[in-house]
């Protein structure tokens, strides 16, 4: 993103911001209530249109992007109540819808790779046992590990997670970690929005703080020893 501006109501929630994500970056997005963290992440992706500035996924604006499936969304809040009730491994295997070709139908070996995704990454999240259970039934930090599944199953290159520890217990917060450290290890860029890093610090490679809409802090804490150099492109 260079030069992004947000702005809500005439007032500007994101001034002149620039963030380059490289490969393998592990990024906290840090700051308090309010700062234009979530509002950072969307207009990243292009969920939000910016006022002034451009961003650019893998080179290209977000709406002439098409590789969608090498990203992986978990937004803040889950619209997972009402509507049609679905299991959690329904959920969770529809992370791997965005990748079928439309023009391809499932083909016996595609069934067999989602199945074992699927199961990958319900029993990353500690959700095997849950498989079967109605996922608008179950507790508000169990239904953020089922979005992160969900985005896990689909085996992205990048992961944007938008507060995934808010008020989620320890036993979460170490099923994100290990969902982390999978994703970490191979390699995969990660943006996270918190308001502290708690038992994810060691996977954390950079931080941006925000206030008030504006990057007040960088720093780099450490390389991913899993990134790939080779292809070491800006996300
Ligand atoms: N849809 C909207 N309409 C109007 N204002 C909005 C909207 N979404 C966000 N804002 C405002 O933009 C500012 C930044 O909001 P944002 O959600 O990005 O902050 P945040 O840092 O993610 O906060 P939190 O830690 O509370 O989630 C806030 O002042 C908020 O009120």
């Amino acid at each position: 993103m260079t030069g992004g501006v947000v702005r809500r109501d005439g007032r500007e929630v994101l001034a002149d911001v620039g963030l380059r994500v490289g490969t393998g970056d592990v990024l906290a997005v840090l700051g308090p209530n309010g700062a234009g963290k979530s509002t950072l992440v969307k207009a990243l992706l292009g969920l939000v249109p910016l006022a002034a500035g451009r961003t650019e996924i893998y080179g290209t604006p977000p709406a002439r992007f098409r590789g969608w499936r090498r990203i992986g969304y978990v937004p803040q809040r889950l619209p997972m109540g009402g509507g049609v009730p679905a299991t959690v491994r329904e959920v969770v295997s529809s992370g791997r819808l965005g990748r079928r070709s439309r023009w391809r139908p499932a083909v016996f070996n595609d069934r067999a790779a989602d199945r074992a995704a699927v199961d990958r990454a319900l029993e990353t999240l500690g959700l095997t046992g849950h498989a079967r259970d109605s996922a608008h039934l179950l507790s508000g930090g169990q239904q953020q590990r089922v979005l992160i599944a969900r985005a896990l199953a689909g085996e992205p290159d990048v992961f944007v997670m938008d507060e995934p520890t808010a008020g989620v217990d320890a036993r979460s917060q170490a099923a994100l970690a290990a969902a982390l450290r999978e994703l970490t290890g191979a390699g995969r860029t990660v943006v996270l929005v918190t308001h502290e890093l708690g038992p994810l610090e060691p996977l954390i490679t950079r931080t941006v703080e925000l206030g008030h809409g504006r990057i007040v802090q960088e720093t780099t804490v450490r390389e991913n020893p899993a990134r790939d150099t080779a292809t070491g492109r800006p996300v």
